[in-house]
């Protein structure tokens, strides 16, 4: 299993490349700890998707690499600035979506989106947002009529209004119909192709695929594994399960060189065939389940 090199404090260092740098992170509740020593790198013009299970603490660090919440332990850069010290001239070049509710619910989509542009100097125009995040029938409608997915969606078009150099999104397409997560699909890209950092959490494992230049794991207070979402657990893709039937019952081994295993198998049998063979190697949710502990290392796979 590849695990995130921990080099010895390099912040400063690489600024142009590094949208944000993460030492040693660390940060308990009620003398738990939830981070234990997270390290991570986010490069500039990079999207980024930070998986891990319910509780693995991704909202924690996004919130502190926000500068909303306190870090116990560690060292942190965004955008060249240790968040606990974020000025308001740095905050302006963030745009956040946070698992919270949209803010104007008195007020409808459109006066929403016109009210928040002020606080931007060179906001996306509203009817672009409305148009990018499926909204423009729900333009005259108040916030708090919206249904969860629409509210989503309003966040994402506030989150993005002020152009920003690095995008948070704390689990963005909970609740999103498949149509609004494609069209947030698009909405990313979009801002990957404008050059935007994008750090975005999600359960969604296709989302991650589809989005991420790399993806890093939670688990136990540590990024696990880094990698984009091709090559993620590459220790444990290389494992190979080849099974067939053999007196009425399934056979498996689970093996680095599926090759070796048919060629014997062929071998010892009289019509060289073998009923039920089947050679599978994990995809990308078998490799997560691996590593954050789910499943044993030898679970089988997508069929290769
Ligand atoms: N303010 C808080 N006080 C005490 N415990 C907290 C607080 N915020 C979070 N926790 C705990 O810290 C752990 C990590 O929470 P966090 O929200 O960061 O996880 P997550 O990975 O974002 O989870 P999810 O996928 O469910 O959103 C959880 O066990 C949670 O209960």
């Amino acid at each position: 299993m590849t695990t995130t090199e921990v080099a010895p404090l390099p912040l400063g260092t690489g600024v142009d490349e590094a949208a944000l740098t993460v030492r040693g992170l660390g940060k308990s509740y009620d003398g738990r700890a939830v981070l234990d020593g997270l390290d991570l790198d986010v490069r500039r013009g990079e999207c980024f998707a930070l998986l891990g299970p319910n509780g693995a603490g991704k909202t924690t660090t996004i919130e502190i690499l926000e500068g909303v919440r306190r870090r116990d332990a560690g060292e942190v850069r965004v955008l060249g600035e240790d968040p606990a010290r974020g000025r308001r001239e740095w905050r302006a070049r963030m745009g956040v979506v946070s698992q919270g509710e949209p803010a104007g619910q008195a007020l409808s989509v459109r006066e929403a989106l016109d009210h928040f542009a002020r606080y931007h100097a060179l906001p996306r125009p509203t009817d672009e947002l409305l148009a990018a995040t499926g909204l423009e029938a729900k333009a005259g409608t108040r916030v708090s009529a919206l249904s969860g997915g629409q509210r989503r969606r309003l966040a994402v078009a506030l989150g993005v209004q002020g152009r920003p150099e690095l995008v948070f999104l704390d689990e963005p397409t909970t609740g999103m119909d498949p149509v609004a997560r494609r069209q947030f699909w698009e909405l990313v890209r979009g801002l990957r192709a404008d050059g935007t950092t994008v750090l975005l959490t999600t359960h969604y494992l296709d989302e991650a695929a589809e989005l991420a230049d790399r993806v890093g794991v939670i688990a136990e207070g540590r990024l696990v594994d880094v990698a984009p979402p091709a090559e993620l657990g590459a220790d444990l893709r290389r494992r190979a399960t080849v099974s067939w039937l053999e007196g009425g019952a399934r056979r498996q081994v689970v093996t680095e060189r599926p090759a070796d295993v048919l060629r014997d198998l062929l071998a010892t049998t009289t019509r060289g065939e073998l009923p039920g063979l089947t050679v599978t190697r994990p995809g990308l949710e078998d490799v997560y389940l691996q590593l954050v502990g789910a499943v044993p290392a030898t679970a089988g796979g997508d069929p290769a």
